[in-house]
């Protein structure tokens, strides 16, 4: 029989991605005494918070995102300081995109209400500022200015550091293996027992295994992204010492949904250029998905767009988006037990909203009315949904 362990924690939060990390961190901030919990010996890459590198930037088409990056953005700048570690390079980010879409469009108002500072680029311009890239006939481009880089690995590393020194409790290589709901909630690893008065599950692929226990289910979908490198033919072309910056192509001619990209900065003479989904996997089967329909729509896209890059990718790597059927991130309680707080479904595009959101859920973990509105989160939305099991 496993030992329980004679502490109560104020909050137990499984999972240290970057989610779960910040959410520690502003617990542990708030003088709660905090455990954070962690299947794999850290730091580990076989979850969706690795590498070296993501965009952050306030180009949403919604309201919501905007307002949440506007602190986003402010809270980096806060963990940059108080780390004393640069985890943001500033390098814009270029939206291409079907210039009479109703998605650009919708992006090009949001931009204008919230006065974030864009250059809208005409065709006649778009070479003189971006060169070595193909805009698509029909396409328009706009750029974010402070828009930019986060050294994810970095930052990772950073928080999980600045909530130990905050008297934070990690605990890895440890893997939850059942959950017991009540006022002190009981959560048991492959090595201890633990008593939390409330319970964080930001767990990332492997959110509904653990919600199993708690008797819900969410619609996600784990898919498993190739992270792919492309070799510049003349290194530096789109580098981030050469100014370029971050991009993403709206609806390309190639797929069905967005391709993005990074300067070369990481890996010298390498461009990190990905497609915004993947094939379906499960979170600990990942690496037996082979599937290369991704890199096939990447190839068709740099021989088009990119004629600086060897249209064969260098490095894959590979990582995993949980995905809602909205593809807007889950925060909200359980809806059973309203000490369990659950943060999921960050599909794809939760990097940046890491400070954020562990705020939000910090929040909703002590018993505050969070700061932003949650209502877009909320796990009623998927009421009528097939897979979900309240
Ligand atoms: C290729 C790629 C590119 C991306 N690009 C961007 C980008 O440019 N900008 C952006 O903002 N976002 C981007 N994202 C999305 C972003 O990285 C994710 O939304 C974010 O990392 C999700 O973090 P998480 O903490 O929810 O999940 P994870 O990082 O997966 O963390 C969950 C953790 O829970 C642990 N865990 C699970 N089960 C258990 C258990 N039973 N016991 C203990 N621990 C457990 C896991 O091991 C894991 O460490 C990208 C994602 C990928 C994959
Ligand atoms: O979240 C982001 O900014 C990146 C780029 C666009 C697609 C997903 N991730």
């Amino acid at each position: 029989p496993l030992e329980m362990s004679s502490e109560v924690y104020d909050c137990i939060v499984i999972g240290a991605g970057i989610q779960g990390s910040c959410t520690a961190y502003q617990l542990a901030k708030n003088k709660q005494k905090t455990l954070l919990l962690e299947q794999f010996v850290l730091p580990h890459s076989r979850g969706s918070s690795h590498g070296q590198t993501r965009v952050i930037r306030k180009t949403y088409e919604e309201d919501f995102y905007v307002q949440m990056m506007h602190e986003s953005y402010e809270l980096w700048a806060q963990l940059e300081r108080e780390a004393g570690v640069e985890l943001y390079r500033r390098t814009g980010l270029l939206v291409m995109g079907p210039e009479n879409g109703e998605g650009f469009s919708r992006l090009k108002a949001t931009m204008q209400r919230h006065k974030i500072p864009t250059v809208f680029l005409e065709k006649q311009e778009f070479s003189q500022h971006i060169p070595n890239v193909n805009l698509a006939d029909g396409n328009g481009a706009l750029i974010d200015t402070f828009a930019g880089v986060l050294y994810a690995d970095r930052a990772l590393r950073a928080v999980q550091r600045l909530f130990q020194s905050c008297g934070g409790v990690i605990k890895d290589g440890e893997k939850v293996i059942d959950i017991r709901p009540g006022a002190e909630v009981t959560v048991t690893t492959d090595s201890g027992v633990y008593r939390g008065r409330s319970l964080v599950i930001t767990a990332g692929p492997w959110a509904n295994t653990l919600l199993r226990h708690t008797g819900l289910q969410l619609p996600l979908k784990v898919v498993k992204i190739n992270v792919c490198y492309w070799k510049e033919e003349i290194p530096g072309t789109y580098s981030v010492g050469q100014s370029f910056p971050c991009f993403i192509e709206m609806e390309p001619k190639e797929g069905e949904y967005d391709i993005y990209g990074l300067p070369s900065n990481e890996y010298p003479g390498l461009m990190k250029v990905c497609y915004h989904m993947g094939s379906e996997t499960e979170p600990d089967e990942r690496d037996k998905q082979t599937d290369r329909g991704d890199i096939d729509i990447l190839v068709r896209f740099v021989t088009r767009c990119l004629p600086g890059l060897v249209p064969v990718p260098a490095v894959v790597e590979s990582c995993m988006y949980t995905v809602t059927p909205d593809h807007n991130f889950v925060l909200d309680s359980h809806p059973t037990y309203g000490n369990i707080i659950i943060g999921a479904g960050f599909s794809g595009h939760g990097f940046k909203f890491g400070p954020i959101i562990g705020k939000l859920l910090s929040q909703l973990a002590m018993g505050q009315v969070p700061s932003h509105d949650l209502s877009p989160f909320r796990i009623q939305r998927f009421q009528s949904h097939a897979r979900s099991s309240l």
